[in-house]
């Protein structure tokens, strides 16, 4: 909210606005870690290697996965849980938070993405007060999240 507080009605976010607004990313980088947009990509061995007693040989087509790598306990402690904090601070150690994959194929919209939502979040806490038609909501994988009954949110303006 300390952006919001800096600006007047309906004036334009700027690129710095941007860059300081810490918090509403870790609020999204958490959504992110629990319910990931994308669920992996492929790749290629390019040797044999073995990972948790699978032996996997050179070229054969492997497929990562987000959702388990953000659901590793030892990097993410009481892992269920919706925690912002995690974020803060000097980041997560390398390839234990991959919901842009890593990388030379990492997303090349990450940083478009990342303004889209930032945006996105600012003029919606900013103009509306959000209230779910449904509390507990359910997803399904499919495979994407998509949540079973529709995504309904009351919109309300601030008074
Ligand atoms: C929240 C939004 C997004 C998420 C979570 C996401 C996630 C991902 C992931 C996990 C990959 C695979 C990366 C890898 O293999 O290491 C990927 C690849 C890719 N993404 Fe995104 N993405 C998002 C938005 C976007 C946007 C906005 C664009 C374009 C404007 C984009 C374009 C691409 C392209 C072209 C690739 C393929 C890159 C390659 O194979 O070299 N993505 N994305």
């Amino acid at each position: 909210m300390e952006i919001a507080k800096s600006k007047g009605l309906d004036e334009l976010l700027n690129w710095d606005d941007i860059q300081n607004m810490k918090y509403p990313w870790n609020v999204s980088c958490e959504s992110m870690r629990l319910l990931p947009p994308a669920q992996g990509s492929y790749r290629e061995a390019t040797m044999d290697f073995t990972f948790a007693s699978y032996t996997i040989p050179k070229g054969w087509k492997t497929f990562w996965t987000v959702y388990s790598t953000h659901k590793n306990p030892k990097y993410f402690p009481d892992l269920e849980k919706f925690d912002p904090s995690r974020f803060e601070g000097n980041g997560l150690a390398p390839f234990t938070y991959v919901p842009f994959g890593g990388g030379p194929r990492m997303c090349p919209g990450k940083e478009y993405a990342r303004l889209e939502i930032l945006v996105f979040m600012h003029n919606q806490v900013t103009k509306f007060k959000l209230e779910k038609v449904i509390p507990d909501k359910k997803f399904i994988y499919a495979p994407s999240p998509v949540p079973v009954e529709g995504l309904l949110i009351r919109l309300l303006p601030h008074n």
